[in-house]
Parts: C-alpha cells; structure tokens; sequence
C-alpha cells in the first residue's frame, strides 16, 4: 500500500509562459516564484510551488503526489512495478527542476502522467499573493478518465485511497486524508487535467472573486454554486490554453466511518445544490511524453 501524504503540484506545459504566468498571479493571485531553464514557478502556500508552466505545447505533463521519505519512494516504486505498471526515477536534474528531492513517474491505467515525489521544498516565508483572492492553499487536483470505476479501482488498489462520493459513473471523488477529496476523476474520452482547485478563506471571498473575474472578462465555467459532495461553495473559471482553475470555500472533512454517497449525474442538482447550469468544465489534454530515461 503507499501512502499518499499530500497533493504537490501540477505541471503544465504552455506556449505561452507570459501570458499563463500573468493570470495566475494578476487573476488567480498565485505567488510567482521563480522563472528558470524555461520553467515558471508558482506558488500559493506553504509549497515551493504547486503549478509549474513549462514552455513548449500546452497540455498537462504531469501530476504530483508526495510521500513520506525516501523509503516510502522506493516502496512505491517497486510496489507498482510489481503490479506491472512501468515507473521511472526521475534524473537528478529533473527533480532539482521539481525542487523535489526524488521522484518517480509511470502513467495511470487512462495516461494520466502521475509523478510520486518525497522532500517537496518549502518556503518559510509568507506567500507573496498576487491579490488577495484569500487562498488558502491548494486544494485539488482532478483527472479525466474513460472509466471511473476503473480509476478508483486502480488508485485504491494501490494507494491509501478511498471513495468519498460517487457521481454515479461520472464522477469519483476521493481522499487520503480527513479532507473529502484531494483527488477526484470524472469522465471523459482522453486523459487530462479537468481542474486544479484553490481553497479560499470564506465565502466573501468566492463571492469577490466571481466578480473580480467577471469584470476581468473571465470565462466563467460554472458558479458560484455549492457542491452537494463537499459542501464546498465554488466557482470554476478558465485560465489561458484551457487549464480550469476552481476556488472553493467549506470543503468538509470526513471520518472513518463515513459511508460513500451515489449521486445521480442526469439531476440537475448533481454537482451544484443552487441548481445553476451543469457545465463540463474544459479540460487540459495530457501530453505524451516518454517516462524519465
Ligand atoms: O467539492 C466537491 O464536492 C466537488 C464536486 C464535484 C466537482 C468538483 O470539482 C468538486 O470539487
Ligand atoms: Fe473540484
């Protein structure tokens, strides 16, 4: 079993850095950290970064989850290896770029490039926001899959995963931790990155930024509504070259013996209690990329 310990960060490929930096600190109000060897860091809590941007096509490279320590690492490597999955240990000079101390990669069962990492840097210092959109730190990271069912079977058959909530077969939300979900997959024809999601502070603050976006000219996906599953009040709004950014508000946490919901995807509350308009958010193609040499 390896034990997930939290999301890390997501990187993403961009043709155009400039612009994808300048949303996410101006309109996102992410942190820009460093800008080094064609690759942008962003930043909006503890972690050294949670999103990357590096030049070239757009499309998601690659999704990280960090693990306790070294051993941990090695545990997984061996643990999926054995299960038949083909992992790779990243070079020395792609975890300095991840500013990770190791990490290993492999794809999911759909091609979803998931990156295992340990010694994720933090910064002591205070995030330096963009503007004050109240982040509170990153929240989720969600995937798209053919197969739901089939993803959850993968990610619990492995990993310290479980269900939170089913969205019937559309939508699989689940945790690692007492947070209702880290990690979601919902359906969809190819591998890619649905959303990445940003808790924020208050409710005040899901409602300013809605209209701060709004006034920005933002497209906005969907919200603000409240998600049944979560209970989390949000809005979803698109970023340059399709990344779906979300902000929420109330996520809740679960205990132990928390039973699994099912929710009918064709009702028109299915992911927003304020019945607003269901909206598949766009989602960021994964690139395919070989595994590190
Ligand atoms: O927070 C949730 O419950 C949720 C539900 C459906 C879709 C999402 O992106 C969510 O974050
Ligand atoms: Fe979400």
């Amino acid at each position: 079993m390896i034990t997930l310990h939290d999301i890390a960060y997501v990187r993403s490929g961009t043709a155009d850095a400039k612009a994808a930096a300048a949303f996410a600190v101006d309109v996102v109000g992410m942190e820009l950290v460093a800008q080094e060897d064609g690759v942008t860091y962003l930043r909006a809590d503890k972690r050294h970064h949670c999103l990357a941007f590096e030049e070239g096509e757009a499309g998601v490279l690659a999704s990280a989850f960090s693990l306790k320590g070294p051993d941990e690492l090695e545990a997984a490597e061996k643990e999926l290896q054995a299960a038949g999955v083909e992992v790779a240990r990243g070079t020395p000079k792609q975890a300095r770029s991840r500013r990770v101390e190791d990490f290993i990669a492999f794809d999911d069962p759909f091609g979803n490039r998931v990156e295992l990492v340990h010694g994720q840097v933090q910064l002591a210092r205070p995030v330096h926001f963009g503007r004050p959109a109240g982040i509170t730190e990153f929240g989720h990271i969600c995937f798209d899959a053919p197969d739901v069912k089939e993803a959850y079977a993968f990610w619990s058959a492995h990993f310290n995963i479980k269900v939170s909530d089913w969205i019937g077969d559309w939508a699989c939300l689940m945790r690692f931790d007492p947070v209702h979900h880290k990690l979601a997959v919902f359906r969809g024809s190819e591998p890619g990155l649905c959303h990445i999601n940003f808790q924020v502070d208050s409710l005040d603050d899901v409602m300013r930024n809605w209209r701060f976006l709004q006034a920005k000219g933002v497209e906005i996906e969907m919200g603000p509504g409240r998600h049944p599953q979560s209970t989390a009040i949000f809005v979803y709004f698109k970023g340059p070259e399709g990344l779906t950014y979300e902000y929420s508000y109330g996520v809740r946490n679960l205990g132990d013996d928390w039973v699994p919901r099912v929710f009918d995807p064709t009702e028109p509350d299915a992911i927003d209690m304020w019945h607003g308009p269901i909206q598949r958010t766009q989602t960021q193609p994964q690139l395919r990329r070989p595994l590190p040499a």
